[in-house]
């Protein structure tokens, strides 16, 4: 039991995020204190929006503020698209959240794919790569990036970051980021942090909400079914916790933990 996958569940996306935002804030604490920086990996889909409701909330007392000049933000997973397209999981984050962050704020440092490679989805996640080396590496000498934590959201079909059930790129053991020519999501073409890198970040918060997902959360919970977000759940037991609202977890047999830092 200690050491399953903490499921938090809420009456309504904004209690969801209230308490969102103390777990940010608790990540962000630790990550500076470890090292000065708060290294953190996000994702698209539905996860932005819910991110911005949290993070643009006024600070309640100075222990709550966000220390935006300490957030040093990754992509979990990125489309091959140009950074100014709407399936661009930047440009979402943008959109959603850095635009909002109020002016005369120190700016996070955003590491986003380089556009001059689109064409090539290897060489795309090879630089992608490259930037985490230069991150993690040079400073930890670590063999893989350890993140301070990941934001992850659950798709229908059970998956997470771009990494699709069934998928060959599950079985990656040696790359930091992959390349994917046939995301069965639209658009096909993308790169995604691999399982290993994302099962060793020190914390994992996934986000889902809506009704929508609640037969895939009694798929991961109850059965696991070798689904992306279950081998997530698995490899990292009570390091990783869900966010969730009470319809994404309707009739799920699962224990729901109250929420507590
Ligand atoms: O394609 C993607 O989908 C997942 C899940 O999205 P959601 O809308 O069901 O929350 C997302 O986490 C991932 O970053 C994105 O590229």
């Amino acid at each position: 039991m200690g050491k399953q996958a903490n499921l938090y569940s809420f009456p309504s996306v904004d209690t969801l995020a209230t308490a969102l935002r103390s777990y940010l804030i608790s990540c962000q604490e630790v990550g500076i204190e470890r090292h000065g920086v708060f290294k953190v990996g996000v994702s698209g889909g539905s996860l932005p929006k819910t991110l911005a409701q949290a993070l643009l909330a006024p600070a309640k007392d100075e222990s709550d503020k966000v220390k935006w000049e300490s957030w040093e933000i990754f992509f979990a997973d990125e489309r091959a698209v140009p950074l100014s397209h709407k399936d661009s999981n930047y440009f979402l984050l943008k959109k959603e959240l850095l635009d909002k962050i109020p002016e005369g704020t120190p700016q996070p440092t955003v590491h986003t794919i380089d556009e001059s490679v689109l064409d090539d989805t290897q060489e795309l996640a090879d630089r992608y790569e490259q930037a985490l080396v230069n991150s993690f590496a040079a400073r930890d000498s670590v063999k893989l990036p350890i993140f301070d934590l990941l934001l992850l959201g659950c798709g229908p079909d059970g998956h997470t970051c771009s990494l699709f059930p069934g998928h060959e790129l599950l079985r990656e053991t040696e790359a930091w980021v992959s390349p994917i020519e046939d995301s069965p999501k639209p658009p096909p073409r993308r790169i995604t942090l691999t399982l290993p890198v994302v099962t060793h970040s020190v914390r994992l918060a996934f986000v889902a909400t809506g009704g929508g997902k609640k037969e895939i959360m009694k798929d991961i919970f109850e059965e696991g079914k070798g689904l992306p977000c279950a081998l997530v759940n698995e490899a990292t037991g009570e390091r990783c916790s869900w966010f969730v609202d009470n319809a994404a977890v309707e009739g799920v047999s699962y224990p729901k933990r109250p929420f507590s830092l």
